[in-house]
């Protein structure tokens, strides 16, 4: 049996915003700060103590790691870095009001843009004030690979060789392992532990800055399908708000 504990990062100067993010390197809020050192203290109190961390290239997820960490006494642990846990690359919304949006194009769009399997936003242009094109943490990134746009299966296939080849190993180790990366990557995550179809996806929203564990079989499957939200009531009202941005 292995432990794996995720945690979305705590609310960004742009979720507070309303703003549709991605790959946009923004940092947290006031808030979000204060969440991501809860998260660490539920870990404490829940008897959970990650033996390594993972977390995307992404300011605010490693801004979250290292409030969490510092929370929880353990600001020394090994850290390993990937793009490929980044969020989701929103393409052309980036930098664009939620609420605006939805107005503008209609529901439907909206929450297909949002939330679909497989619909990406328009792609965005690489001369575009929110694109990453140049971006120096993606200079090793082969160019083919750097997105101007995602769609929730896009994420699930660049994801994927990240949880196999880096995380897998290290709960075969037998150790705990602590993800700390976003919303959609993790969506993409939590698809493939639970096994959740195409279209059913489109309801999973993750909360901020609230460790989801989940004990591991041998697999590296789920004992329990959806894991366990170290505080159940305070994931399952912020779930509900994550639904209903825009409106
Ligand atoms: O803007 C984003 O990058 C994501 C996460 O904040 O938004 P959403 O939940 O709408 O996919």
């Amino acid at each position: 049996m292995a432990t794996l504990v995720l945690l979305r990062h705590g609310e960004s100067e742009w979720n507070a915003k309303g703003l549709f993010t991605g790959w946009v390197d923004v940092t947290l809020s006031p808030t979000g700060e204060e969440e991501a050192r809860r998260g660490g203290r539920l870990m404490v109190e829940a008897g959970v103590r990650p033996d390594v961390v993972h977390t995307s290239v992404l300011t605010r997820a490693i801004q979250t790691a290292d409030h969490a960490l510092g929370a929880a006494g353990l600001l020394w642990l090994p850290v390993s870095r990937s793009w490929r846990l980044n969020e989701r690359h929103y393409g052309a919304l980036q930098g664009k009001n939620k609420a605006q949006t939805r107005e503008e194009f209609g529901d439907e769009q909206f929450t297909l843009w949002r939330r679909s399997y497989d619909v990406p936003p328009p792609p965005l242009a690489d001369d575009d004030e929110y694109s990453q094109v140049g971006d120096l943490r993606y200079d090793l990134l082969p160019p083919e690979l750097m997105p101007r746009t995602e769609c929730l299966k896009d994420v699930v296939q660049r994801m994927l060789p990240y949880w196999y080849d880096s995380i897998v190993p290290d709960l075969a180790a037998g150790r705990t392992v602590l993800v700390v990366a976003h919303g959609n990557s993790l969506r993409a995550l939590v698809k493939h532990l639970d096994g959740i179809g195409d279209a059913e996806i489109a309801k999973l929203n993750i909360p901020t800055g609230i460790p989801l564990r989940y004990e591991l079989d041998s697999a590296f499957k789920p004992v329990k399908a959806g894991g366990e939200y170290l505080d159940p009531a305070a994931a399952e009202a912020a779930i509900e708000a994550v639904a209903n941005q825009g409106r």
